[in-house]
């Protein structure tokens, strides 16, 4: 079911029209469809209903409050890379019990809120972190689970920047590398080995990577298992793709059913932590025409969302779909750049676009529920944008637009005679 479609010729998403948000809440504004959450998490869980299992969205991707709420309702772990995602998490009511912590970078006094609030496992990075997780779970007199990421080294076929399973990559240990640190965290006193874990990249469109690196997880398995070192459970981070124009990535059922086929009937809890899969496609960006500019060189269409609003076509040249919210009949198309306001030539979300648009047109920018209002920024004192999440006919102001101060909370002057 499409939760995003277009009625007499307006979009809606579920119940209610684009210009009623607009109205309501103004632009640039994000729009999360609940159903479509709430479908695509429900996927993994029936593809997942009858093994053991945990499913840690990647909060990342989307860390809206009522965004963790809704995924939290329907049972959902969560993957963190921070102390401020598992403050999150907290307090949109998820279950720390439920939470993997990953990141190559955690500090101690991470470590130490996850351990007192009893997270499910650290997904470590390196033999310095397990050093230190040791000392500070010492310090609380606490037992710190822990899985080792490894980095399988992997091609992952994706954007080089959105690639994190290679040899060359900042992320994880080598396989050798990982056996040493396993031998050492089985002899520390306050580590617990349970699982092992990698991510290799997202927005993979191909199951074959998921499942090299899987294979070489399972002969590390083993070679645990000869030395005694059970791993309980298996985390294969996230990463599946999404189609945002023409890419074909697996559905969920089809990549579950792959990684269980790989699995046979070894004991180990299946743990992924998907974050785009469930997100993207829940999500777009409305956002006004405030000007159209034609050129001799090309036709630009001044948008009121920017680069800061949504990064990724210019970090990674992504293409994202954008269509205007009402579709005019009669009007003539023309081949547009969509551009923001931002003083920066990537200031773009889509070039060479055949559009009929004019002035003061809403267009919705499709596939932006993963990576949009996460990555978003102040750049040139912009405030961000609302976000919004739509649950049938019913509209829920999820984060209001910056004001102006918010814009300048925390900052100060230098003292009088300074
Ligand atoms: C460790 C880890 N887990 C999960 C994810 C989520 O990935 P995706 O949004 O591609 O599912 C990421 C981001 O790529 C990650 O770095
Ligand atoms: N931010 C990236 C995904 C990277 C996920 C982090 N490991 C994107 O928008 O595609």
């Amino acid at each position: 079911m499409n939760h995003f479609h277009y009625k007499q010729g307006e979009l809606h998403a579920e119940g209610v029209s684009a210009s009623r948000i607009a109205r309501e809440f103004g632009t640039p504004c994000y729009v999360y469809s609940r159903a479509a959450l709430e479908t695509s998490f429900a996927a993994y869980q029936q593809a997942l209903a009858d093994v053991p299992h945990l499913i840690c969205y990647a909060v990342k991707a989307n860390s809206n409050l009522a965004v963790l709420d809704i995924l939290a309702r329907q049972g959902a772990g969560f993957d963190i890379v921070s102390v401020g995602e598992l403050e999150r998490v907290v307090a949109a009511g998820g279950d720390p019990a439920k939470t993997v912590f990953s990141g190559v970078g955690k500090t101690a006094g991470e470590m130490r809120r996850a351990l007192e609030l009893g997270i499910h496992c650290f997904n470590l990075e390196s033999a310095a972190e397990l050093e230190v997780l040791n000392r500070v779970a010492g310090e609380l007199s606490l037992v710190a689970p822990v899985s080792v990421r490894v980095n399988p080294d992997v091609d992952a076929r994706t954007h080089p920047y959105i690639s994190t399973g290679l040899r060359e990559n900042k992320f994880g240990v080598t396989m050798d590398e990982a056996l040493r640190v396993y031998r050492r965290a089985a002899e520390l006193p306050n580590i617990n080995v349970q699982g092992l874990d990698c991510h290799i990249g997202s927005q993979l469109t191909d199951l074959s990577p998921f499942i090299d690196a899987l294979h070489r997880l399972l002969g590390l398995v083993d070679q645990l298992a000869a030395e005694g070192i059970e791993i309980r459970h298996l985390d294969l981070g996230g990463g599946l793709g999404v189609r945002y124009r023409d890419e074909e990535p697996p559905a969920i059922a089809d990549y579950v059913a792959a990684i269980r086929a790989e699995l046979g009937d070894r004991e180990l809890t299946l743990v992924l932590e998907p974050g785009r899969s469930i997100a993207a496609n829940a999500g777009l960006l409305l956002t006004a025409v405030e000007y159209t500019k034609p050129t001799p060189e090309h036709n630009f269409a001044l948008i009121d969302a920017g680069m800061n609003d949504m990064i990724r076509p210019a970090l990674y040249q992504a293409w994202l779909d954008i269509q205007p919210a009402r579709h005019v009949a009669g009007r003539e198309a023309k081949t547009w750049d969509i551009v923001g306001p931002v003083c920066e030539t990537a200031d773009f979300l889509g070039k060479g676009r055949e559009l009929a648009i004019t002035d003061g047109d809403l267009l919705a920018v499709f596939g932006a529920g993963a990576y949009g209002f996460t990555m978003s920024s102040n750049y040139n004192s912009r405030p961000r944008a609302a976000e919004v999440i739509v649950d049938g006919e019913q509209l829920h102001l999820a984060r209001r637009r910056e004001t102006l101060e918010d814009l300048l909370r925390g900052e100060q002057r230098l003292p009088d005679g300074g």
